[in-house]
């Protein structure tokens, strides 16, 4: 096993806020349909377990099936989108400083994200971190989507498999990296549900700057779990 270190990182709510862009791109879609607006807390709580969790999650709040005929035509409409409503999403203060200070240190990088994967691309290229990354996996990317650990061993695998930080902003991933056996980091500031101390973690952080410095302990002393 190579001793290159490796981090690979949730998208929505870790490294960027996408909340303004899939308020705006789900309630132009429902719009579309003949719906009304639902509100930014509520559909924030709807993300982080992929587009199905998210469009059952938004036809409940609307009144609908969620497992009805709606699903599909939502799902249709909103995927004909996501590739393109990249405005609105915005990096947190201080990831590119701290991504560039990790690969400066030799780390290696990754993304596993519940976004599908082209949706992720556009996203990252939008705010200018794609550059950062060897491996991007999406939602679509495998057969299973998180919490099931195969996207973090996969991506982990891309990365050369040595010492590996999971860093993530919600239950979904405090689960994720439990389930692959990896040390886990929580971003504060993104879109759990849960309190702090209900997700299991190595260590917890509000603010990227700084980030690298409390991160490369974990992996130069060659812990992975
Ligand atoms: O649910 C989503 O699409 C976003 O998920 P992520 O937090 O895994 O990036
Ligand atoms: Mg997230």
């Amino acid at each position: 096993m190579s001793d290159v270190p490796a981090l690979l990182f949730d998208l929505d709510g870790t490294l960027i806020d996408s909340i303004p862009a899939i308020h705006a791109m789900v309630n132009a879609v429902m719009a579309d349909l003949g719906y009304p607006a639902l509100g930014m807390v509520q559909v924030r709580g709807f993300v982080g377990r992929g587009v199905p969790h998210l469009i059952r999650q938004v036809l409940e709040a609307q009144g609908e099936d969620p497992e009805g005929p709606m699903f599909a035509r939502v799902e249709t409409a909103l995927m004909a989108r996501y590739l393109y409503d990249v405005e609105g999403n915005t990096p947190y203060p201080g990831v590119s400083q701290a991504l560039s200070a990790l690969a400066a240190r030799g780390c290696r990088l990754g993304v596993c994200t519940n976004k599908p994967h082209g949706p992720a691309i556009a996203a990252l290229t939008h705010v200018g971190l794609l550059d950062h990354f060897e491996v991007v996996l999406g939602g679509d990317s495998l057969p299973s989507r998180k919490p099931d650990p195969a996207m973090v061993h996969h991506a982990h695998d891309r990365l050369g498999g040595g010492p590996l930080l999971y860093v993530g902003d919600s239950e979904v991933d405090a689960e994720t990296a439990a389930n692959a056996g990896a040390a886990f980091a929580l971003y504060t500031e993104g879109y759990r549900h849960a309190p702090i101390e209900a997700l299991p973690h190595r260590f917890a952080f509000s603010d990227w700057r700084g980030f690298a410095d409390l991160a490369l302990p974990h992996l130069l002393a060659g812990e992975t779990g």
